[in-house]
């Protein structure tokens, strides 16, 4: 990255990129590995963001849609249709300074209730134990609101939130809703998600898409970081064998 691309900041604030280059890092995102189990996942040694959220939310397009690629993750119109963790790494020139994390929805009506309870159980596991996760976006349909299972999601990182991993409430599909009802969905949801992030998004009207880049930019870039520049950072470790 060229230092033009970094917009001016005032000294001692947080190290800051354009949206423009924050959409150039998303777009280095590249197939890492996938794993239907907590146990088979790879350690990595950079930040990773995991985008959680209901089943047919729009976790694995807005990953297409941030990263500018049509088919990096599955996105079908079926629910149901992720069924692994998917990793994706960021980063220019073959280095990762950051992995994307698709997880496959929860509250699939037709799964079976054995199938539903373990995969709930493994995505607990994952997000109140995976060293590496450094963020959550929660994708969530507006129109149906934070579910039980949301909920259930939000209390069981809470203690890592106040420990500092960061959050994201992302209501998807906005563009069906009117300006109004995206008003009001705002509000309502930022009251029941307690503060933290939470933005709309729309990968149809590509809304919201240039400042969520920048926003996961940020977070895996914090300032006194070892590396603050895309592309700086060591690879993940190899998956153990
Ligand atoms: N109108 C509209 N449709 C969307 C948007 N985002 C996703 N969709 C549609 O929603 C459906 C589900 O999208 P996916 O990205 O597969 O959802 P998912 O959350 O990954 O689903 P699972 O993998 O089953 O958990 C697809 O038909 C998408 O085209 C959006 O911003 N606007
Ligand atoms: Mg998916």
């Amino acid at each position: 990255m060229s230092t033009t691309e970094r917009a001016s900041a005032p000294a001692g604030a947080p190290p800051t990129i354009t949206a423009k280059a924050a959409m150039g890092w998303m777009h280095t995102a590249r197939f890492f590995t996938t794993a239907a189990q907590l146990h088979q996942l790879p350690a990595v040694d950079v930040p990773e963001i995991a985008f959680v959220g209901r089943s047919n939310a729009g976790k694995s397009t807005a990953i297409n849609t941030l990263t500018q690629q049509r088919q990096l993750a599955f996105a079908s119109k079926k629910p149901g249709r992720t069924q692994h963790i998917n990793l994706f790494a960021l980063g220019r020139q073959n280095t990762t300074d950051a992995v994307l994390a698709d997880l496959p929805g929860y509250g699939y009506a037709a799964v079976s209730r054995e199938d539903k309870l373990r995969w709930q159980r493994v995505m607990l596991n994952y997000l109140v134990s995976r060293e590496s996760l450094t963020a959550i976006v929660l994708l969530c349909d507006p129109r149906l609101g934070l579910t039980e299972l949301d909920e259930a999601l939000l209390d069981a990182v809470r203690p890592r939130v106040e420990a500092g991993l960061k959050f994201l409430v992302l209501l998807t599909k906005a563009d069906k809703l009117t300006r109004a009802e995206q008003t009001k969905a705002l509000s309502i949801i930022r009251l029941q998600a307690g503060g933290g992030e939470v933005r709309l998004f729309s990968a149809l009207k590509k809304q919201g898409v240039d400042d969520v880049a920048l926003l996961l930019w940020q977070w895996c870039h914090p300032p006194g970081a070892a590396a603050d520049t895309p592309g700086a950072a060591e690879a993940p470790s190899p998956p153990e064998s």
